[in-house]
């Protein structure tokens, strides 16, 4: 280890080594006290690391009567011995520059003085071989002594008595103010001083000796040495390491050993340190990161870095074999057993030399001046968060103008849209499952192209349909391609959300994706215009627009039909004669509504979605509020501008082939009618009653309910009780359902909602409360069918087949649900 620390530069504090304290077992002879009294030898050392006790304790018959530990020493083994494989090899890691301690503990009269007085002799005999052995290498030893005696440090080097201090410094621990220490000159000089610090040591005649140590006494021999080649030289570095004899005071009860008065304090002392001691050994033995009392005693805050620090411990415990002391032998060896588990974390102590010092301050002062000067990291850092930052404000800028060419291309997109709506006198204005889409730059702020977005301004006026639309025999095919598209490269999804159940289309209403690279379902659809599709075929039918919303029940039949009238050349048209295309069949629409609602104060219209609100911006809406625009549905039926063989063709639902049922994805009338009780209500609830929206059907469902509450109904525990009907809690559901724009987003946290909103319906349809529900048309049309098909299945497997007919007949883009 030598050479490892004088090749060059050192670093200091290399790495420790973590080993466990060496922890021995000494029994001396009986005493001539012992043997007079006839107490019998009560311990046996049965090997070379175990001990046991003849026979068991007094006390505590139970208690374990062998013990086993690092090396365990005859009565007859001589100190020689024991400190050769008690003690050596831990003492003389002092000249390696590691600190290190051997500890005599045990009871009074154990022979610890005895045997620790032998431990410093040979270690002091041995260091002093080895430094002969080592000539190239210079060697300084320095001794001190201190004993503490009723928690009072002394110096046993000084004829003086004064207590000393105790200060705690960063770099050197826990250390004795004024402490003497003295530089060795030889090995009698040593000697001398050993025997000073016996003279000074305070002793005491206790019953069990008559020459008791009454305190702790700590002799501690520290080590330096350096290569002598490198003495006074840059290079040169010290190994400095500090050996410690630890004499402690007796461990036994102040009872067992008859003191009284002074001896009695000193007891109180003695144990208090002692108490402190074994404390600190057991924590350790248990726990390393918990909080160790070091502090409780000088003791322990002097003798710190040997226990469990950076020192390298042997531990004697002594013990006298006589019957009379076993149970302070057991304790003796209980504190052994703790201390074989206390590790230690020794490293080689390294001082520089103060020119090494120096010279290695100087290099790091140079390294950090160097990087102050040319701080590359550092500024590299710093250009890097200035980017970041430029790029940020631009960025938020370009939002900034995103979000005005956003606003502008929705303002003129509603002005667009209030011309269509001023022409789609029908009140179906978002006919679904049809489609006729355009994009609606609606707030996906996070799915704007930068770079698409600076020409939406430029080119949202430039918008065409696109797509492939089956011609009309009825209409006479005038336009036999629509291909008018929005040519904005701001485009948004425009597909028709997804979900699961479904059954998959067959000849779904066209669904025209307009640049839709950025496809998402949280993009909305709009559809206001109809378009239809056959497969490679297309043609304009504006009364398609009609027939999408006004279907009777008998169309059902002919959902699945073949299209071919509908086959069209593919071709170009301006908007403008589109929208003339879509006019007419709403204005005829709106003619024949004016004079048909059989109940005015029923028709107001379909409550639109405030989603579709947001989407279509107020103008639209406002329109078809001011006109009323939902028709009855019993008008939509019996629209005579409905082209023959313009029949839909939706999706198909898998719906019971039993039943009167016809089922397509797209949006339809459906009915459900029930053979328990009342008559069979078709296309309108029993009384003739309609309803037209969706809000108007929440007024009635209210009303009816007050109805049945005044007719004695009650509702019980959410349950719907014969008589009466669920009016509460129906709100928010109906909210949900006249925001069908939102269900994509909404679907899945409201579905359940729905589902039980028709459970309850159906619940109040057996008791023969009737409902009508209508749902408004819209993109959502999937997700009506998902509806359907849950709300099917659920009556089907709640109720059965055979008590209820359920009929889904294509027709209305609303999906108009009676039940009774
Ligand atoms: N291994 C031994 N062989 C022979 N005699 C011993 C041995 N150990 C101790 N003795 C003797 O026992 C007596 C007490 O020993 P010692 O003073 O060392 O005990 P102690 O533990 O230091 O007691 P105290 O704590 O009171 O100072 C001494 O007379 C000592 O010579």
């Amino acid at each position: 280890q030598w050479d490892n620390v004088d090749g060059g530069e050192v670093v200091n504090g290399t790495a420790g080594k973590l080993e466990k304290i060496l922890v021995s077992v000494r029994l001396r002879p009986l005493s001539d006290k012992e043997v007079a009294r006839g107490d019998p030898s009560e311990w046996e050392c049965i090997s070379d690391t175990t001990v046991i006790a003849r026979s068991a304790f007094p006390d505590r018959p139970t208690a374990p009567t062998a013990y086993s530990f690092d090396r365990v020493f005859r009565s007859d083994c001589d100190t020689k011995e024991v400190y050769e494989q008690g003690a050596k090899e831990v003492a003389l890691s002092v000249v390696s520059g590691i600190n290190s301690s051997i500890f005599a503990y045990g009871q009074t009269s154990s022979g610890k003085t005895y045997t620790m007085t032998g431990i410093t002799e040979c270690t002091v005999s041995d260091i002093y071989a080895y430094i002969g052995r080592h000539e190239e290498r210079a060697f300084v030893l320095k001794f001190s002594a201190i004993e503490i005696y009723n928690e009072v440090v002394r110096d046993l080097l000084s004829s003086e008595s004064t207590s000393l201090r105790l200060w705690d410094d960063a770099e050197k621990g826990t250390y004795v103010e004024n402490l003497k220490e003295v530089i060795l000159r030889d090995w009698n000089h040593l000697k001398e001083l050993i025997s000073v610090c016996e003279a000074q040591r305070r002793t005491g005649e206790t019953y069990l000796n008559e020459n008791s140590s009454r305190s702790h006494q700590i002799l501690k021999l520290t080590i330096e040495s350096s290569a002598r080649e490198f003495l006074g030289k840059d290079k040169s570095t010290t190994l400095a390491a500090s050996v410690n004899f630890v004499d402690l005071a007796g461990s036994e009860r102040a009872s067992q050993a008859l003191s009284a008065g002074a001896r009695l304090k000193e007891g109180c002392h003695i144990n208090r340190s002692l108490l402190t001691l074994g404390t600190v050994i057991r924590k350790l033995s248990k726990v390393r990161n918990g909080h160790i009392p070091y502090r409780d005693s000088k003791l322990t805050r002097i003798l710190q870095p040997s226990l469990g620090g950076n020192a390298r411990t042997a531990i004697i415990c002594t013990m006298s074999p006589a019957r009379s002391y076993m149970e302070q032998s057991r304790n003796t060896l209980l504190f052994a057993s703790c201390a074989k588990e206390v590790v230690t974390n020794a490293q080689v102590n390294v001082v520089m030399s103060d020119k090494a010092l120096v010279k290695h301050l100087q290099r790091e002062l140079a390294r950090l001046e160097s990087e102050l000067r040319c701080p590359a990291t550092y500024s590299s850092l710093e250009a890097l968060v200035k980017e970041k930052d430029n790029h940020i404000r631009k960025m938020e800028k370009e939002i900034k103008e995103l979000k005005v060419q956003r606003d502008l291309a929705q303002s003129r997109l509603q002005d667009l849209l209030q011309v269509v709506g001023d022409n789609h006198v029908s009140k179906r204005p978002l006919a679904s499952g049809r489609n006729f889409t355009f994009d609606v730059p609606q707030p996906c702020e996070d799915q704007i192209s930068t770079t698409e977005s600076s020409e939406v301004v430029d080119n949202v006026q430039n918008f065409r349909f696109q797509g492939r639309r089956a011609a009309q025999r009825e209409v006479g095919s005038q336009q036999s391609e629509n291909n008018v598209q929005f040519a904005t490269p701001l485009s948004y999804s425009v597909s028709s959300p997804p979900f699961s159940g479904m059954p998959p289309t067959t000849s779904r209403d066209d669904v025209y994706q307009i640049s839709n690279e950025d496809s998402d379902d949280v993009c909305k659809e709009v559809r206001c215009i109809e378009t239809n599709e056959t497969e490679g075929k297309n043609g304009l039918d504006s009364s398609a627009i009609g027939s999408n919303i006004l279907q009777d029940s008998n169309v059902g039949a002919s959902t699945h039909g073949n299209d071919d009238s509908r086959h069209g050349d593919v071709s170009t048209v301006t908007l403008e004669q589109h929208l003339e295309t879509v006019r007419k069949p709403f204005a005829n629409l709106v003619e024949d509504l004016g004079s048909s609602t059989r109940n005015p104060s029923r028709s107001r219209g379909i409550v639109r979605s405030r989603s579709c609100r947001s989407l279509m911006g107020s103008t639209l809406f406002e329109n078809l509020e001011k006109d009323d625009c939902t028709p009855p549905s019993r008008r939509f039926m019996d629209f005579p501008g409905r082209p023959e063989g313009g029949q839909r063709r939706g999706s198909a639902l898998n719906f019971d082939a039993e039943s009167e049922t016809l089922s397509r994805a797209g949006s339809m009338l459906s009915e459900i009618t029930t053979t328990r009780g009342g008559p069979k209500a078709n296309g309108s609830i029993a009384g003739d009653t309609e309803f037209t929206g969706i809000g108007e059907f929440v007024a009635e469902l209210k009303e009816m309910a007050q109805y049945q509450k005044q007719l004695g109904g009650q509702y019980v525990n959410g349950e719907i009780a014969e008589g009466t009907v669920r009016s509460v809690g129906l709100d928010p559901i109906m909210d949900a359902l006249q925001s069908p724009s939102r269900w994509p987003l909404e679907f899945e946290r409201k579905q359940q909602e729905i589902i039980d909103l028709w459970h309850a319906c159906y619940a109040s349809l057996v008791h023969r409360t009737y409902f009508f529900l209508l749902f408004k048309g819209d993109p959502a049309d999937s997700i009506y069918m998902e509806v359907e098909i849950r709300r099917l299945s659920f009556l089907k497997d709640t109720y059965g087949n055979g008590g209820m007919e359920s009929k889904v007949v294509a027709g209305s883009p609303n999906t108009s649900l009676v039940s009774r």
